[in-house]
């Protein structure tokens, strides 16, 4: 057996670990091309008779005295080995060979220890030797495997155990919701459910539209019950429809926090005042506040009007030689409105801000883009392409929002300026209250300012755009309602300017965006998050609990608009909300409590002026080619535009 074990070297390698070490092939070329150097003949031909007799005289000198011979006869060994390797090279091979013996001895010492993988790379020349050391090492190796373990104990009372005791607390308050799925919860389910959704448009014109736009909620509420909860990965989100809870949550908004998370790029496109909280939150809508009270809206109404008349007039020009045409007044909707926020947040200086707004709405496409795909910390800062972008346009906002800061502030000392303007009104505001405290502390710093002024853009023109173009949609296709719109725009205002105080007392164009919406809220559901133990009517909720208000399925709910729930009918809205509604929380666009909308007069003023004066000019339906897609990209949105056809009047 030890024969065949030797000849069939093949079959029975070398255990690895040990000296030599090459195998098969390798080994057969190795063997072969150094062979001749060990070939009998050449032994005479080498010097090695010289050292041999040198060395064994000592060694005869050494026995006559008693001597330890063993250090003796390695150096004699190695010695034989340096002159027959390196002949004339023979010194520098004796000090190579020196090296070698140091580096057996090292790697022997520490091969003889309890082989730990990866330690082998923290090998220097001078391995810790001293005890102590070595005590230091293994408490390094422990303290770093106690930390691996602590890690991964965290991360699974993080995804398994944390998650497991939310899910039994709520079950044991009567609540149901979806079994919790390790890591993911029902993300998988959501994603793969609203991709879905948004393959395909609707069949026919419904407003009927919560399990397109919101199918995953919209399932989950349909089976668990309206009160329920789902996942956001391993965190729970209890889904809320009691009208007494919903004004719980707004009115106590110190402990039902905005919920964080997600994406950190979406930072990019709104801080300021929507993302702080607490005394911050106080401080900032203090002086942002009077930015947008009704007052000063009223110095805005001609810059609406500016903004609408250029709408209207490229309308008119692709309507000049005929009497009708196809129009998606979707893009003129949005364009409309990032030009009405240019010119009230920047009054003289519109068109630095048209640039700024053209930058921010390009960041809003990359980062949208971005938001969409499977987030993946960290990915951000990757030198990509897009990454690169976000950020210049992100320093290039930055700079000309300052420049245009800089330019008012030295406009303002000179008193050369009225402050009539969003930007105006802000820094006045925000001078008061720095003058009033006299600490610059209470005011708000020029990089906070930067960021309000970005979030005005942000904040009011998707939304309010997705209102106008959903208040047309609807209108093209109610056209009695448009009709009855019509008459009261010409009862109030002929055809003639509209002014604010006529804007006021519009009713019927009122009861019409109040019913659009009810049925396409641009903002379809608002997240909150608790950070302690928290008591919600009759729930006990624990820190981490998301909370959601699902205002696209409360809007569209049988049991609290009746039948017609799903039909557009503004006639419910005949006696204002608080009639409709019985004074419950079920209806909030603007959301409510202290964290209301700050921009929804301005909002509201902005939309009437704007369907006033295509009404006045204007009567459309819906083309053929129109095609109901609702769908969300932060805010509710037609997904394949909104094709109209327009009549000049
Ligand atoms: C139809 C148009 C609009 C709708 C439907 C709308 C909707 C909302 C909603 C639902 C919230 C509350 C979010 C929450 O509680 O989580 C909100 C907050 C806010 N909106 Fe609007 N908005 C509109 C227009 C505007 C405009 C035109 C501006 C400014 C120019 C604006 C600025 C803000 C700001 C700054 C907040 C944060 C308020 C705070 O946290 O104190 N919004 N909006």
């Amino acid at each position: 057996m030890i024969r065949d074990i030797f000849a069939n070297y093949h079959q029975f390698q070398k255990a690895r670990g040990g000296l030599v070490d090459a195998e098969a092939d390798q080994w057969v070329k190795h063997r072969k091309i150094i062979n001749p150097a060990f070939h009998v003949a050449l032994a005479f031909s080498f010097r090695y008779n010289m050292p041999l007799k040198r060395h064994l005289d000592v060694f005869m000198l050494f026995l006559a005295a008693y001597v330890d011979v063993w250090p003796h006869l390695q150096t004699l060994s190695s010695d034989a080995i340096s002159r027959t390797t390196f002949g004339s090279s023979f010194e520098e091979g004796r000090r190579i060979f020196e090296l070698q013996r140091e580096q057996t001895k090292l790697v022997v010492k520490v091969a003889q220890s309890f082989y730990i993988p990866g330690l082998r790379f923290k090998i220097k020349s001078e391995v810790p030797t001293t005890p102590l050391m070595e005590l230091i090492a293994v408490c390094c190796v422990l303290g770093v495997a106690a930390i691996v373990v602590l890690y991964v104990w965290k991360a699974f009372n993080w995804l398994w155990l944390e998650p497991k005791k939310a899910e039994k607390s709520l079950r044991d308050q009567g609540l149901d919701g979806s079994s919790y799925r390790f890591m993911f919860g029902d993300l998988k389910e959501m994603v793969r459910m609203t991709i879905e959704a948004k393959s395909k448009p609707m069949s026919f014109l419904s407003h009927d539209i919560a399990p397109r736009v919101f199918p995953f909620f919209h399932k989950a509420v349909t089976t668990h019950g309206k009160n329920c909860f789902t996942w956001m990965g391993p965190k729970p989100v209890v889904h809320i429809s009691e009208p007494a809870m919903i004004r719980d949550i707004f009115a106590n908004y110190h402990q039902f926090r905005k919920a964080r998370g997600g994406n950190p790029l979406l930072k990019l496109l709104a801080r300021g005042l929507v993302d702080v909280e607490a005394d911050q939150w106080v401080k900032n809508r203090k002086i942002i506040n009077p930015a947008f009270h009704v007052e000063k809206l009223k110095h805005m109404v001609p810059a609406f009007y500016v903004s609408c008349s250029e709408m209207i007039h490229k309308w008119e020009e692709m309507l000049s030689e005929k009497s009708f045409c196809e129009v998606d007044v979707w893009p003129h909707l949005q364009t409309l409105s990032s030009d009405v926020i240019s010119r009230t947040a920047f009054g003289s200086s519109f068109e630095e801000g048209r640039k700024i707004f053209e930058l921010q709405r390009e960041q809003t496409q990359l980062v949208m883009k971005a938001a969409q795909s499977f987030y993946i910390p960290g990915l951000r800062f990757l030198p990509t392409k897009s990454n690169k972008r976000m950020k210049e346009t992100d320093i290039e906002v930055k700079a000309l929002i300052r420049k245009i800061i800089d330019k008012r502030v030295a406009a303002m000392k000179a008193e050369e300026t009225s402050n009539d303007d969003l930007l105006g009104i802000l820094l006045d505001s925000n001078y008061k209250e720095i003058k009033q405290h006299e600490n610059n502390n209470s005011g708000l710093s020029i990089e906070e300012i930067i960021e309000e002024c970005k979030l005005f853009y942000f904040a009011g023109q998707e939304t309010t755009g997705n209102m106008l173009v959903w208040t047309m949609i609807l209108l093209g296709q109610h056209t009695d309602w448009q009709t009855r719109a019509r008459e009261e725009v010409l009862h109030v205002f002929g055809y003639k300017r509209p002014d604010i105080d006529g804007l006021n007392r519009l009713k019927i164009i009122n009861m019409i965006f109040n019913e659009v919406l009810r049925l396409y809220p641009p903002a379809i559901a608002l997240r909150r998050m608790i950070h302690k133990d928290t008591k919600l009517g009759n729930l006990r909720l624990r820190a981490q609990t998301m909370i959601q208000l699902n205002m696209l399925l409360l809007h569209h709910d049988h049991d609290i608009w009746g039948d017609d729930a799903n039909m557009f009918n503004p006639e419910r809205f005949s006696e204002g909300v608080s009639k409709v509604t019985k004074g419950q929380v079920v209806y909030f666009p603007f959301g409510g409590g202290p964290r209301i909308c700050i921009g929804q007069n301005f909002a509201m003023l902005e939309a009437k002026m704007a369907l006033v004066m295509i009404l006045q000019c204007f009567s459309f339906e819906l083309s053929q080619s129109y095609t109901h897609a609702p769908y969300t990209v932060l805010t509710l949105q037609p997904q394949f535009g909104a094709h109209l056809i327009l009549h000049k009047l």
